[in-house]
């Protein structure tokens, strides 16, 4: 990377994510080439002259898009992923599912934080965090990239980062279920605490730092999504608190949900592990239909009474 302040970004994905950066950082001076799905096939050329390749696509596009671009990558430019899930087929979080397909030289970078691209395109600010192993390549990014509406921070752990900003989803699925149920602040403000103790397990169950969990990644972006409307995993909630099918709630949101398959790969990873994760696995039991709303909700209840530390 030259030292011109403008940096060549290709963008992959223009859903609601991809159009909100786009536009943050064209009008800061970047140029932004961009795809996506409904252009139909990725043009050969499209990475040709990038200095940073962003992906902004939903965790279903990863896998397709990785395979169309192994072998055409050009040597050593940096992927940042602002994908948030854990991959159901492959238990992966983003950038484990990239590896797969880039050659081992390509640096990678994620950025996750509390971040509802509707109000970023209202002009609102905010925080994320952008996260590597190369701190050299972050601080550099960091520098290009923040703005007067998003402000960057680094940190070193990219694992727990991704899996901060996949698990809240989850949590804000059960948050907007607790909410659509009227169960008022102590219920929410009890499954957020606990949530972000499960959040804890799977991040440092996969090697992620603890101080992410409680960083902008983690308590910032559960805050933001699980107490907002603007959030289409909270919004999921609420329409299963109403009674309504996954399949229709996700219909009626019209866009990515990203926790229903989360919940279901932490349960999945749950398993592999023997981890202890009751609130995703009482998401799980309601997007599989064995257990209504408010079932779930009293089996937490129930649950054997413990010592906060543990999950
Ligand atoms: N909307 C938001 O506020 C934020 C979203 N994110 C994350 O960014 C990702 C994208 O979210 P949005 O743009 O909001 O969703 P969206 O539903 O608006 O757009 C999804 C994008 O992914 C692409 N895509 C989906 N499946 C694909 C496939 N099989 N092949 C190729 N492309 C495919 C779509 O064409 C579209 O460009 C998600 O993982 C989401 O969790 C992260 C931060 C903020
Ligand atoms: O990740 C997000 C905000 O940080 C977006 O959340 P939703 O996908 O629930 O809208």
């Amino acid at each position: 990377m030259g030292l011109r302040l403008g940096l060549r970004i290709a963008l992959l994905g223009r859903g609601a994510w991809g159009e909100t950066l786009a536009a943050l950082w064209s009008g800061q001076g970047h140029s932004i080439r961009s795809w996506s799905r409904r252009d139909g096939p990725l043009p050969p050329d499209l990475l040709a002259e990038a200095e940073l390749v962003v992906a902004a696509v939903s965790m279903a596009g990863i896998e397709p898009i990785g395979l169309q671009l192994a072998g055409h990558w050009p040597d050593a430019i940096p992927l940042l992923s602002c994908s948030k899930g854990i991959d159901l087929d492959r238990l992966a979080t983003p950038t484990q599912l990239w590896r797969r397909h880039l050659p081992p030289q390509v640096p990678l970078l994620v950025l996750s934080g509390p971040n509802l691209a509707t109000e970023l395109r209202r002009g609102l600010p905010a925080a994320s965090v952008l996260s590597s192993d190369r701190a050299d390549l972050a601080a550099d990014l960091q520098l290009r990239l923040s703005g007067p509406s998003l402000r960057l921070y680094t940190n070193d752990d990219p694992v727990g980062t991704e899996v901060a900003g996949a698990l809240k989803n989850v949590m804000a699925v059960a948050a907007g279920i607790s909410d659509g149920l009227s169960l008022g602040a102590n219920a929410r403000a009890s499954l957020l605490c606990r949530g972000l103790a499960e959040i804890g397990v799977v991040l440092e169950g996969l090697g992620g730092r603890c101080s992410t969990l409680y960083g902008l990644a983690g308590l910032g972006d559960l805050l933001a999504t699980a107490t907002s409307e603007l959030s289409r995993n909270y919004r999921f909630g609420l329409f299963l608190a109403e009674g309504l099918e996954p399949a229709e709630a996700e219909r009626r949101i019209g866009a990515t949900v990203e926790g229903p398959r989360t919940a279901r790969a932490a349960v999945g990873l749950a398993q592999r592990h023997g981890w202890s994760l009751p609130i995703c696995a009482q998401v799980v039991r309601v997007l599989q239909g064995s257990a209504l709303p408010r079932e779930a909700v009293q089996a937490l209840m129930e649950r054997d009474l413990r010592s906060e530390r543990q999950p």
